[in-house]
């Protein structure tokens, strides 16, 4: 198991605009991210994460686990800057999150896709658009979208089904549809919180294996979850998070 829970240098890099380029540098062996000595207190004063160390490699798979309230959703959110730490580091391809600010952590959430246990979908919007409306946002050219819309919705099984709206969808498809929004910038770095909390065990099945194919294909994917059945079912690292610490289990 690579995923250590360790304290490391600091580092600062600017963000780096090409996925793939900065897939091809990144070895299997450089972290990915890395939490150091990071604490959470919300401005209510609870301690939601202390002096919590992590780090996880390009290419891993890691679960993170534990009970309601543990503080997992905390340490995603903090992944993708939409909390901060109130002390420590949070480093993603060593570039330090809380120092960014602007365009500079939109570009650095780019290379994030992240998938929610709500879905979160637009429901006036087909399935084609909700995959795709956020390169839109981004100035992708129709062309180019195009080209990235088809594989991705081949990959989680939806081609078929691109111009219905998220009503006439089932849930496990309504999951498959934000997922293949979060992946279709391909974003070296994909998490997941709670992917499976509205699944039954097929389509939570269904999703964990369209996860571990982007995985097998060469992203870092970290996912929360309480399901300990789905967690036995793959064999990867699991992290567990108790009372606002991390132990590996
Ligand atoms: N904005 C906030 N202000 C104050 N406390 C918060 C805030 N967000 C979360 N918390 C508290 O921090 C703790 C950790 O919350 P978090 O959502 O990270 O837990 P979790 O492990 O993801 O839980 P669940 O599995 O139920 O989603 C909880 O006790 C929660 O009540």
């Amino acid at each position: 198991m690579r995923t250590a829970i360790n304290t490391q240098a600091k580092t600062d890099k600017s963000v780096r605009r090409e996925d793939s380029e900065t897939q091809q540098q990144s070895s299997n062996n450089a972290a990915m991210v890395q939490l150091r000595s990071v604490t959470k207190t919300y401005t209510n004063g609870f301690d939601a994460l202390l002096d919590v160390n992590l780090e996880v490699k390009h290419k891993e798979f890691v679960f993170i686990t534990g009970p309601s309230g543990s503080g997992k959703s905390t340490l995603l959110k903090m992944l993708y800057g939409e909390e901060l730490p109130t002390q420590g580091e949070v480093l993603i391809d060593d570039c330090n999150v809380v120092a960014l600010r602007g365009d500079r952590l939109s570009l650095l959430r780019r290379r994030i896709g992240i998938v929610f246990q709500d879905y979160k979908l637009i429901p006036q919007r087909t399935v084609a658009e909700n995959v795709t409306f956020v390169l839109q946002a981004q100035g992708y050219t129709r062309k180019e979208i195009q080209r990235r819309l088809e594989p991705t919705l081949k990959l989680v099984g939806l081609l078929s089904k691109a111009d219905r709206f998220p009503d006439q969808l089932s849930g496990g498809e309504q999951q498959r549809v934000s997922i293949a929004r979060a992946i279709v910038g391909t974003p070296p770095l994909l998490l997941a919180d709670e992917p499976t909390g509205n699944l039954d065990p097929d389509n939570s099945w269904q999703v964990m294996q369209i996860l571990q194919k982007l995985n097998a294909f060469g992203a870092t994917v970290i996912v929360t979850t309480h399901d300990e059945q789905l967690v036995r079912r793959c064999n990867h690292p699991v992290v567990q998070v108790r009372d606002g610490r991390l132990y590996r289990k």
